[in-house]
Parts: structure tokens; C-alpha cells; sequence
């Protein structure tokens, strides 16, 4: 999985756009940081936090840009521009992945300036139009094994689009990466 994040050397090469109009992100479930510290040495003049399970970031030092926060998700997400998840999601139903983006919501208002914010998914979509058979082979196998292993599983576009407008979200833009995922921003 740690290596796997590396990718998003890639995402943030290719996606440029999707990171350079914000100030802050928080990566939910973002572990030892290996993400938040791949943006960060892309976009330096971001303030990151990485909220995961206090058991997890117990000993992760704080650097001036990046934050350490233990939590739980479901509870409360901090303040930030941008809201990261990068295969969080799969591994949920779809009731609590409405309890989190509704978490979500909450975290991208701006309440002063009346600014609001984004969520970014990194995750597989299933049934993309342009895809090849063998690759919708591979994903519907994560399918069952984000079933077998969590309450969770794989989506496709119109079961993403489902959760997003029952979370209160008003719109949404896939971006196929390669391989298997694609990055997901949705908007409030
Ligand atoms: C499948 S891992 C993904 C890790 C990372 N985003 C990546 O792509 O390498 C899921 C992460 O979610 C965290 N997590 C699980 N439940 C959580 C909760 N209630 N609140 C915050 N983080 C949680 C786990 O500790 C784990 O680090
Ligand atoms: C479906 O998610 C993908 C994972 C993954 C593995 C284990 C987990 O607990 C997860 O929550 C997600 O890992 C990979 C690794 C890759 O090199 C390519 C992939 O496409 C994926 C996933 O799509």
C-alpha cells in the first residue's frame, strides 16, 4: 500500500490543476503521510493534516506544513479547502459513506468567507464506457475482495453519483488515471 501511494507522484504530475487553487487539505486515512508529503513536494505552499486512527499517527512528528491529527472520520473531519480519500471509501457502505461525506461537507465550508470547498476520491469506478473487458474483470475481483475483507465495495459511476447528491453534493468530475482508479472531485 506504501508504495502504491508513490502513484501519486503521477496523479499529482498529471493533475496539476486539481491542487494549485487551494491553501489546505486534509488526507483522511492518510497513515504515515505518505500522500500529504508527496503533495506537499509538489505544492509546498500547502498546509496538509493527516487524519487517521489515533493508534496510527501516535507517533508521527508534525512538520510545519503537515499535521498529524488522530480521529475518527465519522465524527469530525478538519476545516481544509480539499478533503483527500485514496481507497478510504471502497472499504465502506454506503450508509457510512454518507455519515463521512456529510462530515465532509461540514469541513469544506468556509464560514467566513463563504468558500467552499472539495472532495477528492481516489478509487476504482466501475463499468467506465471506454474500458476494456479484462480491466472491469480486475476491479470487480477488488470488488469482492473489499466484500470479503470490509462492509465495503467497488462502485460505479452511478452509484458514486447516488452517494454524492444523498450527501447534499451538487456536482462531480471523474478523471480516469491509469491502471485501475480514478480521481474523483466532487463539489458542494
Ligand atoms: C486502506 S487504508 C488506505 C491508506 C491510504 N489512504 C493509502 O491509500 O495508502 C485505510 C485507512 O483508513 C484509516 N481509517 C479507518 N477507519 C478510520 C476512521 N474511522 N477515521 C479515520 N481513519 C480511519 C485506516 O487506519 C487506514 O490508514
Ligand atoms: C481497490 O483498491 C486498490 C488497492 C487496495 C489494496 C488494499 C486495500 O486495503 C485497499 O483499501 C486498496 O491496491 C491497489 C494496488 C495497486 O498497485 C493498484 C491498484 O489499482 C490498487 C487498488 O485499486
Amino acid at each position: 500500500m506504501a508504495s502504491d501511494s508513490q502513484m501519486m507522484c503521477l496523479v499529482v504530475k498529471d493533475c496539476k490543476q486539481v491542487f494549485q487553487d487551494m491553501d489546505s487539505l486534509v488526507d483522511v486515512g492518510g497513515g504515515t503521510g505518505i500522500i500529504a508529503n508527496t503533495i506537499l513536494a509538489a505544492f509546498p505552499h500547502l498546509k496538509c493534516t493527516v487524519l487517521d486512527l489515533p493508534h496510527v499517527v501516535a507517533n508521527m512528528p508534525d512538520t510545519e506544513n503537515l499535521k498529524y491529527v488522530g480521529g475518527d472520520m465519522f465524527h469530525s473531519i478538519p476545516s481544509a479547502n480539499a478533503i483527500l480519500f485514496k481507497h478510504v471509501l471502497h472499504n465502506w457502505s454506503d450508509e457510512d459513506c454518507a455519515k463521512i461525506l456529510k462530515r465532509c461537507r461540514e469541513a469544506i465550508e468556509d464560514k467566513n468567507e463563504g468558500r467552499k470547498g472539495k472532495v477528492l476520491i481516489i478509487d476504482i469506478v466501475l463499468d467506465r464506457d471506454e474500458e476494456e473487458a479484462d480491466m472491469t474483470e480486475v476491479k470487480l475481483i477488488f470488488d469482492v475482495a473489499m466484500m470479503a475483507v470490509a462492509t465495503g465495495r467497488q462502485r460505479t459511476e452511478k452509484e458514486w453519483e447516488k452517494l454524492f447528491i444523498e450527501a447534499g453534493f451538487m456536482n462531480y468530475k471523474i478523471t480516469p488515471l491509469f491502471g485501475l482508479r480514478s480521481l474523483i472531485q466532487v463539489f458542494p
